[in-house]
C-alpha cells in the first residue's frame, strides 16, 4: 500500500438542513469534529449504529453536500466543485430510481452510461457479478439490478470507490467474487475504497483500515486491520472476528446512550412505552447482553 493520501478530512462537522434550507438551530450534528487521512490503496470500512454518520460521512466525500464546516479533500481536491472523474459512490437510492426499472435491455443500457468505452472491464464484471445482457431492467429481482448497478458504476478505471451498503442483497456467492474483484483492484492499481456495512460475514480479510463511529464522531479513528491484540485485551492471543467487535461497539454504544437519556443529557429515542405512551426506563443491563469480544 503506497503511503499517498487519497482523502483527508480536517475539522469536519456536518448537521442536515431542510431541502434548500439552513440547518435548524435545534438539529443534532450528523457528523462532529471529523480528522483523518486515509492512503491510497486502503480499504476502509466504516463501522456504526444506524444513525452512526456513515451515509452523511460518504454524501460528503462523493461532493453530495456542500460543506458547512471543515475541509475535506480527495486527491487534493475540493468534490463538491470540482468531481474527480476517478471517484465512484455506489449507494442505495439509484436501485429505488423509476429511471432505472424501465423496459430496457441491459446492453443498451450500459451503452447508455459509456459501457462500450470500457468493454475488458464490463465484460469482466458481467462475468463475476453474473449479468445477462440480455435482461430487461423492468423485469429483474432487486438483487438483480443491484448487480447491473455495480457494473455500471464499476466498469471505468475508479481510484476511490465509496460504497454505501450495496452488498446486502446480494447473494453470497455473488458478495464473495465482488470483494474478491474489489480487493484485487486496491492491491494491483493502488485504487482505495470506503465502506460503510452491516453484514460482517465473510469480511475478515477485506479491509485494511477500520473504524468504529457514534453518534457523527470517530470513537476509534481509522486504524490498520486487524487491529492491535493490546487493543482488546493485554492477554489477547487472537483478534476477535469483525462481527464480534461490531457486536460489542454497537452494544456498548446502545447501552451508552440509555444512559445519557437517563442522566438527561440527551432526548430520549423512540423507545419501548407502556399503554399511556410513557417511555419505559430503560437500565440498560436488563435488555442487553454483555457482549464483549468472544461472541
Ligand atoms: N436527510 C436528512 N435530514 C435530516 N437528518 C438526517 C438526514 N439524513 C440523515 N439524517 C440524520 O443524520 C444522522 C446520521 O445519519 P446517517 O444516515 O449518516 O447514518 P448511518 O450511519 O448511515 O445510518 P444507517 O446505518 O442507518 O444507514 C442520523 O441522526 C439521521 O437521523
Amino acid at each position: 500500500m503506497s503511503s499517498e493520501i487519497a482523502v483527508s478530512i480536517k475539522d469536519l462537522s456536518y448537521t442536515h438542513a431542510p431541502p434548500g434550507g439552513r440547518p435548524l438551530a435545534s438539529a443534532t450534528p450528523a457528523l462532529r469534529d471529523l480528522n483523518c487521512t486515509i492512503a491510497k490503496g486502503s480499504i476502509l470500512l466504516l463501522v456504526g449504529g444506524n444513525g452512526a454518520g456513515k451515509s452523511t460521512l460518504l454524501y460528503l466525500l462523493a461532493g453530495k453536500r456542500m460543506l458547512q464546516q471543515g475541509d475535506v479533500r480527495v486527491f487534493g481536491k475540493d468534490v463538491f466543485k470540482d468531481y474527480p472523474d476517478n471517484l465512484v459512490y455506489l449507494g442505495t437510492e439509484w436501485a429505488m430510481n423509476a429511471g432505472v426499472k424501465r423496459d430496457i435491455v441491459v446492453s443498451d443500457f450500459l451503452n447508455s452510461v459509456g459501457g462500450h468505452r470500457h468493454q475488458e472491464r464490463r465484460n469482466h464484471l458481467l462475468d463475476i457479478l453474473d449479468v445477462d445482457l440480455d435482461w430487461h431492467m423492468h423485469a429483474i429481482s432487486d438483487g438483480e439490478r443491484r448487480r447491473v448497478q455495480l457494473v455500471m458504476g464499476l466498469m471505468g478505471k475508479w481510484d476511490l470507490l465509496l460504497l454505501d451498503e450495496v452488498t446486502v442483497d446480494l447473494d453470497v456467492l455473488v458478495r464473495h467474487e465482488l470483494l474478491l474483484f474489489l480487493k484485487e483492484e486496491t492491491v494491483k492499481r493502488g485504487a482505495t475504497i470506503v465502506y460503510a456495512t452491516h453484514i460482517f460475514d465473510g469480511l475478515n480479510d477485506f479491509p485494511t483500515h477500520i473504524s468504529h463511529m457514534r453518534d457523527g464522531s470517530f470513537v476509534l479513528n481509522p486504524s490498520p486491520w486487524p487491529l492491535d491484540l493490546s487493543y482488546f485485551s493485554p492477554n489477547g492471543t487472537q483478534t476477535p472476528t469483525l462481527h464480534s467487535i461490531a457486536l460489542k461497539w454497537l452494544s456498548d454504544d446502545r447501552r451508552l446512550r440509555i444512559k445519557e437519556e437517563k442522566e438527561g443529557k440527551r432526548k430520549q429515542s423512540r423507545g419501548a412505552r407502556d399503554a399511556l405512551g410513557t417511555p419505559i426506563p430503560r437500565d440498560g443491563k436488563t435488555f442487553f447482553h454483555n457482549y464483549d469480544y468472544s461472541h
